[in-house]
C-alpha cells in the first residue's frame, strides 16, 4: 500500500484515502498537526465546531501530541464541542473511561475550552445501564443539532480500530451493528473489556462531514487490509464508515503492512 493511495470500497460512495506514515509516533504527530488544520479551516468558516474523540492507544496519543503542538492556541478553543464516538460503562473519573484519559491527555491543558462545551457519555455512577447512558447521550447530541436532525455537524470524527476491526464500540457479529434509527447504543458483552460500552452507531458516524480512522501496528494489518478490500460490516466494522465528505485511514507503515514488524 502506498501513501495517499485512494482505494474505494462496498460501503463508501467516494474514495477513501490511505495516508501511511513510518512510525505509531510520527503517526500521531501527524493526525495532531491534521486536526489543528481541520478545526482552523472549519473556524474561518463556522462556529461551532464539533470534533468527535476517540479512546485507544493512537487515539489517545494524537491527543497529547495536540496538547504541546505549537499551533494549538491557533485554535478557537471557546468555539469548539468535544464528543465521543464511544466510551467504557465504567464510573466518572476511572482509568479506563476514554473521557479520563482524553481529559488527561488534552482537555486539561485547554483553559479556554468551556466545560459546557465537553460532552462524555454518562457514567455508570451517574445512571444505571449503557441503554440509559446512550438514551442521555442521544438527547445531548439532538439539543446541539441543527433543526429535526438527530446529531449536530460533525466536523471531524476520529475512530481507533482494533486487531478484530472494531470501531468505537462496534465489535464483530454484535447486535450494536444492526442498531437503526437511533444515534448511540448500550453494548453488554464487548470482547474488549469492559464489557459495558456506549458507542455511536453505524447511523450516527455515517453523518460526520470526514471520519479519520487511526490505527498503528503489525497486529492492526489483517483488520485494515480486509476493511479496505471490501469486508462485511458484520466480519469488519472498521471497513463501513465513511464521512460524508471525507473518510481518512491515517496508519502507521506496520498497520499498512508495509513493515513486517514493529519497530
Ligand atoms: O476499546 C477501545 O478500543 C479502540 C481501539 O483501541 P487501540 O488501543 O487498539 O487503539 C478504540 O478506538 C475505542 O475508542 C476504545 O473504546
Amino acid at each position: 500500500m502506498n501513501a495517499d493511495q485512494p482505494t474505494s470500497g462496498h460501503h463508501p460512495t467516494h474514495a477513501r484515502l490511505v495516508v501511511v506514515h513510518p512510525d505509531a509516533g510520527v503517526l500521531a504527530e501527524a493526525v495532531a498537526s491534521r486536526l489543528v488544520t481541520r478545526l482552523l479551516d472549519v473556524q474561518s468558516v463556522r462556529q461551532p465546531v464539533h470534533v468527535v474523540l476517540t479512546g485507544g492507544t493512537v487515539g489517545i496519543a494524537s491527543l497529547a501530541a495536540l496538547a504541546r503542538h505549537p499551533a494549538r492556541d491557533a485554535v478557537d478553543w471557546s468555539g469548539v464541542h468535544v464528543w465521543w464516538g464511544d466510551e467504557r460503562f465504567l464510573p466518572d473519573g476511572d482509568p479506563d473511561r476514554n473521557e479520563t484519559q482524553a481529559r488527561e491527555a488534552l482537555l486539561a491543558h485547554l483553559p479556554q475550552l468551556p466545560a459546557e462545551n465537553v460532552h462524555p457519555m454518562p457514567a455508570s455512577d451517574v445512571v444505571a445501564t449503557p441503554e440509559e447512558s446512550a438514551a442521555d447521550y442521544a438527547a445531548t447530541l439532538a439539543e446541539h443539532a441543527p433543526g429535526d436532525a438527530e446529531v449536530p455537524e460533525l466536523d471531524v470524527l476520529l475512530l481507533g480500530m482494533g486487531p478484530d476491526g472494531h470501531v468505537a464500540s462496534l465489535f464483530p457479529g454484535h447486535p450494536g451493528l444492526d442498531v437503526a434509527g437511533v444515534p448511540t447504543a448500550g453494548v453488554h458483552g464487548s470482547p474488549k473489556p469492559p464489557p459495558e460500552r456506549v458507542t455511536l452507531t453505524f447511523e450516527a458516524i455515517a453523518r460526520a462531514r470526514q471520519v479519520w480512522v487511526v490505527a498503528a501496528g503489525s497486529e492492526k494489518a489483517p483488520a485494515v487490509a480486509a476493511a479496505l478490500a471490501g469486508a462485511p460490516a458484520h466480519e469488519i466494522p472498521a471497513g463501513a464508515v465513511a464521512g460524508t465528505e471525507r473518510t481518512l485511514w491515517l496508519l502507521d507503515a506496520a498497520a499498512a503492512g508495509t513493515r513486517d514488524a514493529d519497530r
